[in-house]
């Protein structure tokens, strides 16, 4: 389901595969499936199309080279940039060069003046792929600045070229990648296509698997997430229930002046099903929450830990009893959440991390990538340059079940396993988005539903509410935390109505 493979991996299947096919099978097959891809783009008659190939020195280029010769072919007028390698590299690249130069497609050393001044109908990006070193520079700079500059479509073969197929991230110190708005990418998904960067960079990506056997393919460890993962917990509720079939949640938080954060993960543990919900304040506790009454607001002193799954952190603070709050929690045998302030508090003391690592039934934690650069005791930067490598770390450093927030969100299990999210888009870039999340979460857990299902199917619907918001033109400028709660709820129930039992 959805595996994703690193650089590492690809080359192991392609090599394999390889071995077993005539010399040049698998860049001739990317070649043809880069020019449905592209053809996909272009006009029915393809004689109008003004094409442009920019083939790098790789293989990357070796798989334009064919896909330029097939667009020719197929009559589009194709003009390819070529940047050769200092000497040919292989031989199928070879073989693709010769049969790009014996197309009708031209050869032309355009700069960036001349790629400008055309109306191109679309770009075919074959500079880099997963072997690039280091940041675009010079010439290939100026093409690729030139390119994102171009109002047309941009098909990147493999990966935008500038993105490191692993992580995600652009190549740098100061490197820049293609823009594209589609991608076919060869042999496997790849991680950098869907999380940091890639989803910017990379547009709409379809896999093509080069019709490499699947015996090639070993189990992967990493996942794009989907319903299939969570779905058998979506269950269709019995009449013969009552509150109490459907769990406890308790928020702890709301210190002063930040008792929104407590009441938003409420409201929604309270609207994605939880029997009972209670909002705990470390400072001085609200009367009420008077636009949702059926919360329980009450001072965190004194509540029984015991009795309700803890969503633990929004609008926490940083004081002393906060901190003896989240001790007291970790200590508890119930299921936890932690997130926001708690997350910090962790961070600030080396003690309550040994004591949540110890936890027999281990946590939730939903770090935002500072969060998570303060748990792991390094930068943000570090933390976006291999999302999925530190919410591993942080997962095996806290035996936790990690959730990395921001685009393309990583959830990563303590033994090794983790997915990262589609769903979403920059409207949940605004304040309070995270505290619906932990709530989110929070109820599900409070349901019965295990702690890693929770987490996929949280963030999946949480994003998922996002993107049904946005489609209605609710957002994404100016969507609101607390306008996701009912859409959270609206999703939710038709995946129960979809998929349970
Ligand atoms: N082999 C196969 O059967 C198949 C392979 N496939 C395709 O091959 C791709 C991988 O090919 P690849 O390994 O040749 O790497 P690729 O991304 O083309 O770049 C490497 C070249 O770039 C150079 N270089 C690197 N960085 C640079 C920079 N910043 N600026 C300038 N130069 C730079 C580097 O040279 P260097 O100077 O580092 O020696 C080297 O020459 C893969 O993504 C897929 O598209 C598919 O066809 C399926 C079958
Ligand atoms: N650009 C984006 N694309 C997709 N999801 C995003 C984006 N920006 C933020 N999010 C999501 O919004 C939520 C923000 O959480 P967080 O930063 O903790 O906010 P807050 O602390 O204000 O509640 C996370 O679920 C995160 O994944
Ligand atoms: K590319």
């Amino acid at each position: 389901m959805n595996p994703l493979y690193s650089s590492a991996e690809i080359r192991a299947i392609e090599q394999a595969a390889a071995a077993a096919l005539p010399d040049g099978a698998l860049m001739q097959r990317a070649g043809q499936a880069g020019a449905n891809a592209a053809l996909d783009l272009l006009p029915f008659s393809t004689a109008n199309a003004k094409v442009l190939v920019l083939a790098g020195p790789g293989n990357n280029g070796g798989d334009a080279l064919e896909t330029a010769a097939h667009l020719a072919y197929a009559g589009a007028q194709v003009t390819i940039l070529h940047f050769p390698p200092q000497s040919e590299r292989s031989a199928e690249r070879a073989a693709a060069m010769q049969r790009a130069q014996t197309s009708d497609a031209r050869f032309a050393d355009l700069d960036a003046a001349a790629i400008a001044a055309t109306e191109w109908t679309l770009v075919v990006d074959g500079l880099f792929g997963i072997g690039l070193q280091r940041p675009l520079a010079g010439a290939l700079r100026a093409v690729a600045e030139t390119v994102n500059g171009l109002k047309c479509s941009v098909l990147s073969l493999d990966l935008p070229s500038g993105l490191d197929a692993d992580t995600g991230a652009i190549v740098g110190p100061d490197g820049v990648a293609i823009h594209a708005t589609h991608t076919v990418t060869f042999i496997g998904n790849k991680p950098g296509l869907h999380t940091c960067d890639g989803r910017d960079y990379a547009g709409l990506v379809d896999v093509s698997r080069l019709d490499i056997d699947a015996a090639h393919f070993a189990p992967a460890r990493l996942h794009l997430n989907d319903v299939k993962f969570f779905s058998r917990h979506l269950r269709a509720r019995r009449h013969n229930t009552h509150k109490g079939s459907y769990g406890n949640v308790a928020v702890i938080g709301g210190a002063q002046g930040m008792t929104g954060a407590p009441l938003l993960a409420s409201r929604t543990a309270l609207n994605s099903g939880a029997g009972r919900v209670y909002t705990l304040f470390v400072e001085d506790a609200l009367p009420c929450d008077f636009g949702q009454p059926e919360l329980m607001c009450r001072t965190a002193a004194g509540f029984d830990l015991e009795q309700a799954t803890l969503v633990a952190g929004p609008g926490l603070g940083a004081s002393p009893y906060a901190s003896d709050m989240l001790a007291s929690a970790i200590a508890s045998g119930s299921a936890l959440l932690a997130d926001a302030d708690a997350l910090n508090l962790l961070a600030a003391n080396p003690r309550l991390q040994t004591a949540l690592a110890q936890r027999p039934g281990g946590s939730v934690l939903t770090p935002h990538p500072l969060e998570a650069a303060r748990l792991l005791g390094c930068s943000i930067a570090e933390v976006q340059a291999d999302r999925v490598g530190m919410a591993r770390k942080l997962a095996a450093k806290l035996n936790a079940h990690v959730v990395l927030k921001g685009s393309g969100t990583v959830i990563a299990a303590p033994n090794g396993d983790a997915v990262i999210n589609t769903t979403g888009n920059p409207a949940l870039a605004t304040a309070g988005t995270g505290d619906v999340l932990s709530g989110l979460c929070g109820s599900l857990m409070a349901q019965g539903w295990p702690m890693w299902e929770a987490a996929l199917a949280g963030v999946w619907l949480h994003g998922m509410a996002a993107d049904v918001l946005v489609t209605e033109g609710a957002g994404p400028i100016g969507l609101t935390a607390g306008e996701l709660i009912p859409a959270i709820r609206v999703a939710l129930n038709r995946m129960v109505q979809h998929h349970g039992r």
